[in-house]
């Protein structure tokens, strides 16, 4: 492919903790939210839990060899809050936080950049029960915590991300029920929502003050396509668009909602003091974005609160998540960023498929639909980039197959396959594709 990835591109792939690490209580840690919630019969699919996942905690520094191997940038993981401070706020557990300065400086050996996430999911159950994201201290717990790590890591770390996608913490945790902490209510969501954008811009002030680096927000984005031309449909998907792409970057670039949240939420969405979307107010220094398809919009006015499904193409092709793979959105995504919000910085900080691999044959596992997958988002990102979207690197979700959430290990987005039987890390043949294409600097996709 002719090279429009600029030399200094930063190629990577990511993972989280709760999903790789295993390990969650060892060394003085403090459960989390997803410790209790998988622990709950019937929460994930098996009633598997992350106790074990890749056991990343007690083989960190082979598997930093093995991301020098395949040849990674840039390394974006995410730090367990409980770990560092088992209660979420007060005493720090040190040895919870040697662990990620030993992860840190692995890499940093390997000239590998660390993009350390500080929240992606895993709340501690002390500040749960004192309320948790309902709490309007939220904000004030997780700029201490932040506070914490930029003092102990600041200096080694050269990308931040406070939050993994505020809007699935939002939904799926306090909506629908799906994640942790499983909460199904339409009063909680917009509070939830509110208290996590303060929390995020309270964090990035608190870096302002002690760290010269960069910092960001992760935000999923999926571009809401309407099944037909009906103005229904229309006005349907144009309010699943503000509901999933809007709600949260709108609140950052411009410190107000989308007026259809107001709309969808109905009596639930409070008046929020025009002081404190304000302070919400804050663009930070890029904009972490994770995309994995689009959404097929139909009108459903018996659907509650959105009033809109999300339609499975019955011709497209789909990862084994009944996501389409429709890699024209991720150019799509990425030219709305750079016209809706001055063209901001952006990082893909996750992009990648799940698909059921087959077991490895002498030691080598094929998944040519990851490959493929792979291959037309990268591209997809190239188009982005020369029409001047300034797009600074691209994560491949995930290194390893991992803890999938309420899917628990079924659902495969993996680099590498993990052997759950001896936690082998195998390369399927889109990490023999992925290294090519760092090595070449792109031009291999
Ligand atoms: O589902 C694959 C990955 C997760 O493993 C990551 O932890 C998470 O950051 C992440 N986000 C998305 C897209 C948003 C989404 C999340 C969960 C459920 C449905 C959509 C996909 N993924």
């Amino acid at each position: 492919m002719a090279v429009p990835f600029p030399d200094d591109f930063l190629w990577g792939a990511a993972t989280s903790a709760y999903q790789i690490e295993g390990a969650p209580l060892a060394d003085g840690a403090g459960p989390s939210i997803w410790h209790r919630f998988a622990h709950t019969p019937g929460r994930v699919a098996g009633n598997e839990t992350g106790d074990l996942a890749c056991d990343h905690y007690h083989r960190a520094l082979d598997d930093v060899a093995l991301m020098a191997e395949l040849g990674l940038d840039v390394y974006r993981f995410s730090l367990a809050w409980g770990r560092v401070l088992p209660e979420g706020r007060g005493a720090v557990n040190r040895r919870g936080l040697d662990f990620y300065a030993r992860l840190v400086d692995a890499l940093l050996e390997h000239d590998i950049q660390p993009m350390a996430t500080l929240y992606h999911w895993d709340l501690p159950v002390a500040l749960h029960e004192r309320g948790g994201w309902l709490n309007p201290d939220s904000p004030h717990w997780f700029a201490d915590y932040a506070e914490t790590l930029f003092r102990a890591l600041g200096d080694r770390v050269p990308f931040w991300i406070t939050i993994n996608e505020p809007w699935v913490v939002t939904v799926p945790g306090y909506l629908d029920g799906q994640l942790a902490p499983g909460h199904r209510d339409l009063f909680e969501p917009p509070r939830v929502a509110h208290h996590l954008l303060l929390a995020h811009a309270e964090a990035v002030a608190v870096y302002r003050t002690l760290g010269r680096q960069q910092i960001g927000l992760a935000v999923n984005l999926e571009p809401q396509h309407p099944a037909s031309p009906s103005p229904a449909d229309l006005e349907a998907s144009r309010r699943r668009d503000a509901f999933i792409n809007r709600w949260f970057l709108d609140a950052l670039m411009f410190g107000r909602y989308p007026e259809e949240l107001a709309d969808i939420f109905g009596p639930a969405w409070p008046e929020f003091p025009a002081k404190s979307l304000e302070q919400i107010r804050c663009r930070g220094d890029f904009v972490g974005v994770n995309y994995y398809s689009r959404g097929l919009v139909r009108a459903a006015p018996d659907v509650a609160p959105l009033g809109a499904v999300r339609l499975t193409p019955s011709d497209a092709e789909l990862t084994t998540m009944g996501w389409e793979v429709y890699p024209k959105g991720l150019t799509e995504t990425l030219l709305w960023l750079r016209d809706r919000y001055a063209n901001p910085p952006l990082y893909i900080t996750e992009n990648g498929a799940a698909f059921d691999d087959p077991p490895p044959r002498n030691g080598r596992v094929e998944d040519p639909r990851r490959v493929a997958y792979l291959r037309a988002h990268i591209r997809a990102a190239a188009k982005a980039l020369e029409q001047g979207v300034d797009l600074r690197g691209y994560c491949v979700w995930s290194l390893f197959d991992n803890f999938e959430w309420a899917e628990g290990y079924s659902k495969c987005f993996g680099l590498y396959q993990v052997d759950p039987s001896d936690q082998t890390r195998r390369p399927k043949a889109s990490a023999r594709f992925y290294r090519e294409v760092m090595a070449s600097r792109g031009a291999a996709a």
